[in-house]
């Protein structure tokens, strides 16, 4: 670059720029201070370094001596102490020991392991500190290997052979991991020192680095030979010559090696090289790899190895764990405790997951099948019919969920209405009353839901003077769908007790005509007390069967029909549904269903400019008494299923059982309480379009 010529107009000098002027060679002032040190070029620090080393080499190699000298003094004092307190210890769990191993008959390998143990805790004395935390995790885990040997030897006597190799294979799975933590360690520590090494040679703080340096490398050859001890409780004396050794040995190179201590990379990565050929035996096709990468490559091996290993054992463990035994006649006639119930309802279910490895010879799976249905019956006191409907609908793990989410009653959740107030209003009028609450999700702008309440909900100013309806989250959602509009022309065929006729309403904002309809004469009260309180106007309340009602009116822009079901999805709110529902029942109630629907069809015109819609809902989550009935009518008149419009739900199945229906069942939702936190429910919507009947 150039020089840039100045904004006030001045006369840029022309000719050579300052870059390629040639540059002195580099001084180095005396005291050069560190954050200098920062600045300089790569070469320039290693010739900084090696004239700084050049100068402090003899001083620094006599400091040394002192400090490790002092250092063996103080460390000697510490494992004197340790040892005198530790010796009492020993003797007393020595004394246990042999009583112990005097009682399980003379095993002779015990006496060994002790003087191991000693010898491992003699060590540990010696070690340092730093040494100590980074190894910790290594001696917990030769601590536990030698827990579970003991604990193997105690019960030799009991202990079948297999149970024998299952724990050798543990043993070996221990070793593998020492081996590996000790090898990641190794890296580490290589890394660590490599780092350390450079920065003092800079910072000239010899003195302090030194000792860290020479823990460091002790701690790499201690680690390497204490994983073998790990491995052989038998050569932890072994172990302790060495680590003295390796002690000494730094002692007396570092007055000779003092050329060693101007570490460059270079050298730094001449060692680990050294280290991981020795490591890798040599081996001839690792020779064009990095030094990180053959560690790298063993590594891999060694877990791979290691993942061999543990899927080994999980195999040996599953084919030697406890298989559930069926239960004998006797067996199952006397369980009256929920717990054995429950318990084996989870042994069979893990059974039916595994079924040809788990299950008993000659046991069918209907067999554990049936017994799982009975446990289930008493567990959550079902009949047996409902329950192996339930067993239809759901997997087992999912059928679990929903019995467990039927125990429970869904959080109360109201919906203003909006004929008379703001959801925002209310909320703050209700807070205000101790009330604690939140809107329900983004999918409704009216719903709240009500955690806590210092006030009886059904009670409140706000409730008499109609601002809201307690309804259940899942209600809203067939008004949703059939998406009422201003000034048409509306049937709820069963209305009682007017919740959504009162939801329709609001979205009619009053206009057009509603009829509410239901057969139930005493339930039609609460749907005029409603109606009335929330302010409803536009309503006519009619009491027919809704078959008929086609033959009373037709035209309808819309019908909703809520139609009479089982109440599959509302268990928890209606115990009783858990007993009381049979064959005939559905059956009844299918029926019923159907001929309502095909009248909700037949009451709804096709040419309407604004609808057409029908919208068929029920509280109940057997396909029986919904998809079922949808594809019934599918058949039977001119109608098409469309979007719910809905952004949550599952979809509606188009298969159940040996039964196939019409693959755009798939447009219909689903809402269970274990995954919606709702009460279970279903919703289609229809459109219709032809007023033509087929068939008749
Ligand atoms: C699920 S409830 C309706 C709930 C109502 N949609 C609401 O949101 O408040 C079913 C209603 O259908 C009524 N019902 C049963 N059989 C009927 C029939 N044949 N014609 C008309 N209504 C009937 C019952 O009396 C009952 O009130």
């Amino acid at each position: 670059m150039g020089r840039k010529a100045k904004f006030d107009g001045t006369q840029v000098p022309t000719g050579r720029g300052k870059k390629v002027k040639k540059q002195s060679d580099p001084t180095f002032p005396q005291g050069v201070l560190v954050k200098d040190i920062n600045k300089l070029s790569r070469r320039q620090k290693q010739r900084l370094q090696k004239k700084l080393l050049k100068q402090q080499q003899p001083q620094k190699n006599t400091k040394i001596k002192n400090i490790l000298k002092k250092e063996e003094n103080s460390k000697e004092k510490q494992i004197q102490l340790k040892n005198e307190e530790n010796i009492s210890k020993k003797l007393k769990k020595k004394n246990e020991k042999k009583f112990k191993s005097a009682i399980n008959n003379n095993y002779q390998n015990e006496d060994d392991e002790e003087e191991a143990d000693d010898n491992i805790t003699d060590v540990h004395m010696e070690q340092d500190e730093e040494d100590m935390d980074d190894d910790s995790d290594q001696m917990h885990l030769a601590a536990k290997l030698k827990k579970s040997k003991q604990k193997f030897l105690n019960n030799t006597k009991g202990d079948s052979e297999e149970n024998t190799k299952i724990l050798l294979k543990k043993k070996e799975n221990s070793k593998k991991q020492i081996q590996l933590k000790s090898e990641k360690n190794i890296s580490k520590k290589l890394k660590k020192k490599k780092e350390k090494k450079f920065k003092s040679a800079i910072n000239n703080n010899y003195q302090n680095e030194d000792d860290e340096e020479e823990d460091d490398d002790n701690i790499t050859d201690v680690q390497m030979e204490q994983d073998e001890e790990d491995m052989d409780d038998d050569d932890q004396l072994h172990f302790a010559a060495k680590f003295k050794k390796s002690k000494q040995k730094f002692l007396n190179n570092a007055e000779s090696d003092s050329e060693e201590m101007t570490f460059s990379e270079e050298e730094f990565i001449d060692d680990e090289q050294i280290e991981c050929n020795e490591e890798t035996d040599n081996k001839s096709d690792d020779d064009d790899l990095l030094p990180i990468e053959k560690i790298n490559k063993k590594l891999k091996k060694k877990k791979q190895e290691e993942e061999k290993y543990a899927q080994e054992e999980m195999d040996n463990m599953i084919a030697h764990q406890s298989v559930f035994s069926f239960p004998t006649e006797e067996e199952l006639a006397n369980v009256t405790n929920l717990k054995d119930i429950q318990q084996r309802i989870r042994d069979v279910i893990i059974v039916l997951s595994d079924f040809k490895r788990l299950r008993e010879k000659n046991r069918s799976r209907s067999e554990y099948t049936e017994l799982l249905r009975r446990d289930l019956c008493t567990y959550y006191s079902y009949n047996n019919f409902l329950m192996e409907k339930l067993m239809q609908i759901f997997p087992l793990d999912e059928l679990l969920e929903f019995l467990e989410a039927s125990e429970v009653e869904r959080p109360m959740t109201i919906r203003t209405n909006t004929l008379k107030t703001r959801r925002r209003d209310l909320a703050e009028a209700l807070i205000s009353r101790g009330v604690n609450l939140d809107p329900i999700g983004k999918w409704t702008k009216v719903g709240l839901v009500v955690y806590s309440s210092q006030v009886p909900m059904g009670a409140t100013p706000e409730y008499l003077a109609g601002h809201y309806i307690i309804q259940g989250a899942a209600s809203f959602l067939p008004v949703m769908v059939l998406e009422p509009r201003e000034n048409e022309r509306i049937l709820d065929m069963c209305a009682a007790p007017g919740g959504k006729t009162s939801h329709i309403a609001a979205l009619m904002k009053n206009t057009g005509i509603l009829f509410a309809n239901d057969v139930n004469k005493d339930r039609l009260k609460a749907v005029v007390g409603n109606l009335h309180r929330i302010g409803v106007v536009n309503s006519i309340i009619c009491n027919y069967d809704g078959r008929q009602f086609p033959t009373i009116m037709k035209g309808f822009d819309r019908v909703l029909l809520d139609a009479p079901c089982t109440g599959t999805g509302v268990i928890a709110k209606d115990l009783s549904v858990k007993t009381n529902k049979e064959e005939v029942d559905i059956q009844r109630c299918c029926t019923l269903q159907r001929e309502l629907l095909l009248a909700a069809i037949d009451c709804v015109n096709a040419r309407s400019e604004t609808g057409g819609i029908i919208v068929y809902s029920t509280c109940s989550i057997l396909p029986e008494e919904n998809e079922w009935i949808i594809d019934y009518a599918l058949k039977k008149r001119n109608v098409k299923l469309l979007p719910t419009g809905l952004e949550f739900g599952a979809d509606g199945f188009t298969s159940y059982r040996q039964h196939r229906f019409h693959p755009s069942l798939k447009l219909t939702k689903r809402y269970y309480p274990h995954v919606h936190n709702m009460y279970g429910f279903f919703v289609a919507k229809l459109k219709k379009f032809s007023n033509v009947i087929p068939n008749q």
